[in-house]
């Protein structure tokens, strides 16, 4: 029999749980086109992932499967997310991280295209700031950086290690792509996710309803 070097039954929970989850993300249009990518911690040396160029909506237990910390695939002959590097990279670097969500959304995209050249959005004086984790007032701002696009993934992953050096951060945007969220666990990574979108949403609102700020 072949043995694999991870526990098969929390394999079998968290691809439940990441199937489940972006079913909800793919019904609001988050995941265009087989985009986005979704990992959860397995243990300390490995990670369950989607199979790259699946279509996200119609996840199936066969479309999850298990990369080790440099991304090589364990136990599965599939080709893990081309965006591997950049999951890996804070499992490695965090061990409290336990979840990574990436998603292509319509406002992230926009969002990301409308601050490539300053760098950065500044997302300030909102109540919904308190979502992400260590925040507990609205009197504080969040800078969500934006990466130029990159095919090649170590050079965006020096790129985030090098933000991540200045300080924690929940997520970020990369140019004309989309968001990486992340947390301790799903539930975390959903809240941070979604806050983001909610909060870049209502930024590009802001400059459509008054022009550039
Ligand atoms: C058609 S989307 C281009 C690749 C991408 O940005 C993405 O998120 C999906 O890549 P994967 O290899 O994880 O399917
Ligand atoms: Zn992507």
């Amino acid at each position: 029999m072949n043995q694999v070097p991870y526990d098969g039954g929390r394999l079998a929970a968290l691809a439940d749980e990441i199937i489940g989850n972006v079913r909800e993300l793919a019904r609001l249009g988050w995941t265009p086109a087989t985009s986005s990518n979704f990992s959860s911690r397995l243990d300390e040396r490995h990670a369950a992932i989607t199979v790259s160029g699946r279509d996200k909506g119609r996840l199936v237990p066969g479309d999850i499967m298990v990369v080790d910390f440099d991304g090589k695939a364990v136990g599965s002959d599939h080709r893990p997310s081309a965006e591997t590097l950049l999951h890996t990279q804070l499992y490695r670097r965090f061990e409290d991280v336990g979840c990574i969500l990436h998603t292509h959304s319509h406002n992230q995209t926009v969002a990301s295209r409308l601050f490539s050249g300053a760098g950065h959005i500044r997302l300030e004086g909102y109540e919904l700031l308190k979502a992400f984790r260590g925040n507990e007032t609205h009197e504080t701002a969040v800078d969500v950086p934006v990466l130029p696009n990159s095919q090649h993934m170590p050079t965006l992953a020096a790129q985030v290690d090098a933000l991540l050096d200045k300080g924690p951060m929940w997520g970020y945007l990369i140019d004309g792509h989309g968001l990486y969220a992340w947390g301790r666990d799903m539930a975390e990574a959903r809240r941070h996710l979604d806050a983001f979108e909610f909060l870049l949403g209502c930024e590009l609102e802001l400059r459509r309803l008054t022009g550039p700020r």
